[in-house]
């Protein structure tokens, strides 16, 4: 078992990572002393998992569960009122825990609701797939979706801990383990060398779910993003670069639907698009771009993107959260393991977008 901890002051926590750990939530969340526990899943997850949660559970407080449709178009303000109803049905109070058992999807929902219920309580990340385990579980970005775009609608609010059972994923479609690379080859373009250097090289590995490979990112893209994290909570400065590839990955997920393409598919792409860019700013070098590209499709991903209307990629990226004044930022690569966020001329982005795949 690895064990990272969010370094926020009094609201530090800790993610633990391994094998087995669903059957030990309940002692686990003991010290947090719950009156009541709401676990939070989905239709996909709680036929899986959501038994040996609720067992472990039992003798901590009474246990309750709200099972949640599956897919990001339902992560919506109807899914957020599911919970509330679902904790007022439990007769959930201020000590009461909320545990999120499942992907991004449930654990944004999930600690939206736990943020507004009662002005806040306390709940905990139990991610069950590898995007989950890598990146959304751990930093506290809760929320949900709006039709005008991604994560429009939330707040920050930490968890009080993060459990990944490594043992989860073994049920994960090859698909999903694909979106979960496409974060973790962000956390090589942005942590050091060496890491990106790793997750290149155990491509093959990570896909065929080798045990070692797979503990050994989980653990990496946890510490890079925890330190972020703890230099910057609330997105004023560093956190942002977390975003890279997101601006164009926000706009393929709402342009194409939310819910076609999945997160980290697009992240994977808007990163390949990000790398473009960073070279057309006379940055990052062909051989750079061409290396970036090689490991994203390495990871099963898309590079290009078949036919979506460029003006309204364009519009759709003003209304992205790093944007000021319609004036669009980008996290861009100065070379591999160092970001920055800029502005960028319009006529550098219409070009990678049209060399990306979008279409006048
Ligand atoms: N808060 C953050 O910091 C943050 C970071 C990254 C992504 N996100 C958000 O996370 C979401 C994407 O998360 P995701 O990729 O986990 O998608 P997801 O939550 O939709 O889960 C993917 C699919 O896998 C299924 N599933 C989950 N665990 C399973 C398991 N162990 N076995 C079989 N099936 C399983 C789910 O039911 C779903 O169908 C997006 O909404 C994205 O915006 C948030
Ligand atoms: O934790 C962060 O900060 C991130 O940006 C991580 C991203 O992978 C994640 O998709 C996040 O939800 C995007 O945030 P948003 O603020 O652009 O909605
Ligand atoms: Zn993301």
């Amino acid at each position: 078992m690895v064990e990272i901890t969010v370094e926020l002051g009094s609201r530090s926590y800790p993610i633990e990572i391994g094998p087995g750990l669903l059957a030990t939530i309940g002692e686990r969340v003991k010290t947090l002393r719950p009156t009541r526990i709401v676990i939070v899943t989905n239709t996909t997850v709680a036929p899986l998992y959501l038994a040996a949660v609720e067992t472990s559970c039992q003798s901590v407080a009474p246990v309750s569960s709200v099972v949640l449709p599956d897919g990001e178009s339902y992560k919506t303000f109807t899914a957020v009122q599911q919970v509330l109803d679902g904790l007022v049905a439990a007769g959930a109070d201020r000590k009461s825990l909320i545990i999120a058992l499942g992907g991004g999807v449930v654990g944004d929902i999930s600690g939206f609701a736990a943020s507004i219920w009662m002005r806040g309580i306390r709940f905990v990340q139990v991610p069950t797939t590898l995007l989950a385990q890598v990146d959304s579980s751990v930093g506290g970005k809760t929320g949900v979706n709006l039709p005008a775009g991604k994560n429009l609608i939330g707040c920050f609010h930490q968890p009080s801990a993060v459990f990944a059972d490594t043992e989860t994923l073994e049920t994960l479609p090859a698909r999903e383990i694909s979106a979960g690379l496409g974060e973790i080859v962000k956390h090589g373009l942005l942590g050091d060398a060496a890491y990106f250097d790793e997750v290149e090289r155990r491509m093959k590995d990570l896909r065929s779910l080798d045990h070692e490979a797979l503990a050994s990112v989980i653990a990496g893209s946890c510490r890079l993003k925890a330190s972020v994290v703890a230099r910057d909570e609330t997105e004023e400065g560093i956190r942002a670069t977390l975003n890279l590839g997101h601006t164009f990955g926000h706009a393929i997920e709402k342009l194409a639907g939310f819910g076609t393409w999945l997160h980290g598919e697009a992240v994977g792409c808007g990163l390949v698009l990000a790398a473009d860019l960073s070279r057309r700013l006379g940055y990052l070098t062909d051989a750079d771009v061409s290396r970036i590209e090689s490991v994203v499709s390495a990871a099963g991903l898309p590079v290009r993107i078949p036919g979506l209307p460029l003006e309204a990629a364009i519009q759709s990226m003003r209304g992205d959260k790093k944007s000021f004044g319609g004036h669009i930022r980008f996290i861009v690569l100065k070379k591999i393991g160092e970001s920055a966020i800029q502005e960028v001329p319009d006529t550098i982005l219409r070009e990678t977008l049209l060399q990306g795949g979008y279409v006048p």
